[in-house]
């Protein structure tokens, strides 16, 4: 569930956002703050030593916040330095990183971060890069500011270089000679290149310096984003102080997109790689319309031998599953891959490899309804021409692809009669299809869960896959909306979806699942 909304921006209120880039868009917090700290600390054990004072390490908890988060690196090295009495030559833009001027510190700083963003790159905040596609469906504006000199490179570490309709970065304010935060002036700046009023923006900030510097340019609204432990000290110049920017919500903008709107998972693999960076992935599979072309017969449904390469060549590298609508056996069966887990009946009943059971939400208990259900439909359904009850240990299908048009109704009446005398089974929808499953809050979402948990991939080093084509498979994208990827094959029909990104058909699922054994192929040999 996402979290209820703190603040609500809307069309009528404001034309543009302007972020802050690192700890509101990215996540380099944590890169520059340990930059600093092992600047300073060599520099101050070093002063120590000279002058015979004692030796103080700098406090990232309470010094990066106060003296350095949010403002030019220039300015963070002096605050600081003051803040501690310590006073410097000023140096200059040539200084190497090893004088003790505050130029040579400040090139020290930079030479620290430059290490760490190549080594472990940049990484994006999900939520803020959701809020901006809502923002842009409403034709509100959007900015990025820093007072880093690296931003360029860090937003493009982090895959976000093109979301925004303009930059004010720590390179763009030296060439403007403006002054860094907590002064407006990059916030002003940012403003007017998108040609809008101050009144009329927003700013989102995580810095003390930048609330301020928000409040002081009379900027419409100042959220500040609290990832600091420092909710009272943003609340003195904020408006409003939220932890996340899912807590932000868009006046007539829902969560969901729909299929044809959502980006291409094979033209945006680059940003799927820089997810994977310091992940492994765990991939979940549906089989029809995913694995397979949809056709007209279920038991038509067959896999190509390449196909079947493919996964079985990603399953050598991490854990593959497939989770489908069919039953177990059959799904085991048509697929015909060994060394997998499977969830069939849609995750009634699931199995590892070499058809190992694993526990499972039990539907057993409604095995005797299904069996009358299945009777009943078919007695009803016989005279109907073109119709295919399938049976599922666990649920029943009732395929209506090759009946007429105008008969279709006349399906969907006899499922709900049967449905009314069987009370214990609920109908759900698909591809030219109705089913009928125990009542019970269990879909492919929970079993997916319930996956990741036993087979201990839900941590923090694992980014879950799950790819489908049906309204099934919802439930998946949506359980992995906030902790990994779903990808929508898509069809003729546009719908709204949870998932991130689409593939076209099965060809392009085939080249995706390829792509990602040969990133994972081109790790293992690195690292051997
Ligand atoms: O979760 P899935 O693996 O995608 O299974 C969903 C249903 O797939 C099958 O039906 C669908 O594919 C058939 C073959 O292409 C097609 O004829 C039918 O119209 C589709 O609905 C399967 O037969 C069902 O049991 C699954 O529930």
């Amino acid at each position: 569930m996402p979290p209820s909304p703190v603040v609500t921006l809307s069309k009528d209120d404001f034309d543009a956002v302007i972020f802050d880039m690192d700890g509101v868009v990215t996540r380099t917090a944590h890169v520059h703050a340990a930059a600093w700290k092992k600047m300073f600390d060599a520099f101050l054990e070093g002063y120590a030593a000279r002058t015979g004072s004692s030796f103080k390490p700098f406090d990232v908890a309470k010094e990066y916040t106060r003296y350095v988060d949010g403002k030019p690196r220039l300015d963070g090295v002096r605050d600081f330095l003051a803040s501690r009495g310590i006073e410097l030559p000023e140096g200059g833009p040539d200084d190497s990183p090893e004088q003790d001027t505050v130029y040579g510190l400040g090139e020290r700083k930079n030479a620290f971060f430059n290490v760490q963003l190549e080594k472990k790159g940049a990484k994006r905040y999900d939520s803020t890069v959701e809020l901006i596609h809502k923002l842009k469906k409403l034709g509100i504006k959007s900015a990025i500011i820093s007072a880093s000199r690296n931003a360029r490179a860090v937003l493009k570490s982090a895959g976000v270089s093109e979301l925004f309709d303009t930059r004010v970065d720590g390179l763009d304010a030296q060439e403007l000679g403006i002054a860094g935060k907590p002064a407006p002036d990059v916030f002003l700046a940012a403003a007017e290149k998108l040609g809008v009023e101050p009144q009329r923006a927003v700013v989102v900030e995580d810095a003390q310096s930048g609330v301020e510097a928000g409040r002081a340019g009379g900027f419409g609204l100042v959220i500040g984003v609290d990832r600091a432990d420092q909710a009272d000290e943003l609340a003195r110049f904020a408006h409003v102080v939220v932890s996340d920017l899912a807590e932000v919500a868009v006046d007539g903008v829902t969560d969901e997109t729909t299929t044809g709107e959502l980006p291409s998972a094979l033209d945006h693999f680059n940003h799927i790689e820089i997810r994977l960076k310091s992940k492994r992935p765990a991939v979940f599979l549906d089989y029809d319309g995913t694995l397979t072309p949809i056709v007209e017969r279920p038991e038509d449904a067959r896999i190509t031998e390449e196909m079947r390469q493919t996964v079985r060549d990603l399953a050598k590298l991490c854990t593959v599953a497939i989770v489908s609508g069919r039953d177990l056996q059959d799904v085991r069966h048509l697929a015909g891959i060994e060394d997998i887990y499977y969830a069939g009946s849609h995750g009634f009943d699931i199995a590892g490899p070499a058809g190992k059971k694993m526990e499972y939400q039990s539907g057993t208990d409604y095995l005797p309804d299904l069996d009358r259900a299945e009777k009943e439909l078919e007695k009803r359904l016989e005279c109907l021409d073109g119709v295919q009850v399938e049976r599922k240990k666990f649920a029943i299908a009732v395929h209506f692809r090759r009946v007429a048009e105008e008969k279709h109704l006349e399906v969907e009446e006899n499922v709900d009669q049967v449905l009314a005398q069987v009370k214990r089974l609920r109908k759900t929808g698909g591809k030219k299809i109705f089913e009928l499953r125990p009542d019970i809050d269990w879909d492919k979402g929970k079993a997916l869960d319930y996956l990741l948990e036993k087979l201990d991939l839900n941590k923090r080093d694992v980014l879950p896959f799950y790819l489908g084509d049906d309204l099934t498979d919802e439930d998946a994208m949506r359980e992995l909306k906030e902790r990994g990827i779903g990808i929508t094959v898509r069809d003729d029909e546009d719908r709204r979806t949870q998932a991130a990104y689409a593939l076209e058909d099965t060809c392009e699922v085939r080249i995706f699942l390829q792509k990602l054994a040969d990133l994972l192929e081109e790790r293992a040999q690195e690292s051997e």
